[in-house]
């Protein structure tokens, strides 16, 4: 089944969609409360933001052990999302593995209405019957294929390939070590677009750790990508992402027309998410050494908290996980990294 793209309000030059409750679960070890996501899906939706996203950090399923467990389940969540937005799509991430096909069922019961599937860049196969169910349920579909850096351009354009043919309307180059600079966006973005053409949308996610998000998403706007995530004041894993409220503004002075509203946008950012964050992403030596080191950004709060525990340097755990190309549900062998490092 190929996607169609009728999804795409005609009057954008590209589509927001802001991550600050999914991502942003990362950065608040998943302690989202009702009221918060309200107080930030009102901002968000009066600015102007079309697609905000809802999930755990590791998406549907994430709240766990291994990755944290959530303040109030995600679906909970979801449902005051939902009842909140008035424009607004409300979107929900979920891993294949860590998500099953019921917690999408479960997401469309509550009224989300896009569906956005996570696999590593090279794993997109394991995602086809998940693009099948949620199409079926009348949901927009958008892939992600993280860790994006990992691969050239021609394997994103193989596995994108397979993403559209399951019925995937947008995949997205996913920068989740945000190790990505600028041609390198482009050159993943163009081979993207030039596999999928009409088949399907493409979408770039982008983290700040090396301090390029903003540049590298208008980069993507200019290689084809008609989709583009952002956090707002940042608030997401590693650096954190794409700041919307500053992406607002570059597209404004670009003359890209967004829907959002630059001033609201600031006003969001903060005055409703900086009293809520527990601190600022930094753009510090351990967020830093993750672009530079290609490791998923979301390790930056586990390797904080193992690094403490076993007394060793934290950048030596990432700059050790880089080295193994560790992927995202090994986050146990951060500690394996620095029980060997003590
Ligand atoms: C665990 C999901 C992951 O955080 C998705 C994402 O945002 C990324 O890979 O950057
Ligand atoms: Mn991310």
């Amino acid at each position: 089944m190929k996607g169609k793209i009728s999804m795409f309000n005609a009057e954008l030059d590209f589509r927001v969609t802001d991550s600050t409750l999914r991502d942003g679960s990362h950065a608040m070890q998943h302690r989202f409360t009702p009221g918060q996501v309200r107080d930030i899906v009102a901002g968000l939706d009066g600015a102007g933001v079309p697609v905000i996203e809802v999930s755990h950090g590791d998406g549907l399923g994430g709240s766990s052990f291994n990755y944290g467990f959530s303040h109030t389940s995600e679906l909970e969540l979801i449902s005051v999302a939902v009842e909140t937005a008035k424009s607004a799509k409300i979107a929900f991430l979920m891993l294949p593995g860590l998500g099953v096909k019921d917690d999408i069922r479960a997401a469309a019961d509550r009224g989300a209405q896009v569906c956005r599937i996570a696999t590593h860049v090279t794993e997109a196969d394991i995602a086809v019957q998940h693009f099948g169910l949620a199409r079926e349920r009348g949901l927009e579909t958008v892939g992600f294929l993280m860790m994006s850096h990992s691969q050239g351009p021609e394997e994103i354009a193989r596995q994108g390939r397979i993403m559209a043919d399951a019925g995937c309307q947008c995949v997205y180059v996913v920068d989740s070590a945000g190790a990505l600079i600028l041609n390198e966006v482009s050159d993943r973005v163009a081979a993207l677009v030039a596999e999928l053409g009409t088949d399907a949308q493409v979408g770039f996610h982008g983290h700040e750790n090396l301090g390029v998000a903003v540049a590298n998403s208008i980069l993507a706007v200019r290689a084809g990508a008609v989709q583009i995530d952002g956090s707002t004041r940042r608030l997401g894993a590693g650096a954190g992402n794409t700041p919307t409220e500053v992406l607002a503004v570059v597209a404004e002075r670009l003359g890209y027309r967004t829907g959002i509203d630059p001033s609201l946008m600031l006003d969001v950012a903060e005055d409703v998410v900086r009293p809520l964050m527990d601190d600022e992403c930094r753009l510090d030596r351990m967020a830093i050494t993750i672009g530079y080191a290609g490791v998923y950004s979301s390790f930056l709060k586990h390797a904080q908290r193992i690094a403490e525990q076993y007394g060793v340097s934290g950048a030596d755990i990432l700059r050790e996980a880089g080295r193994r190309r560790l992927v995202g549900g090994q986050e146990d062998q951060l500690v394996a990294i620095a029980a060997t490092l003590a």
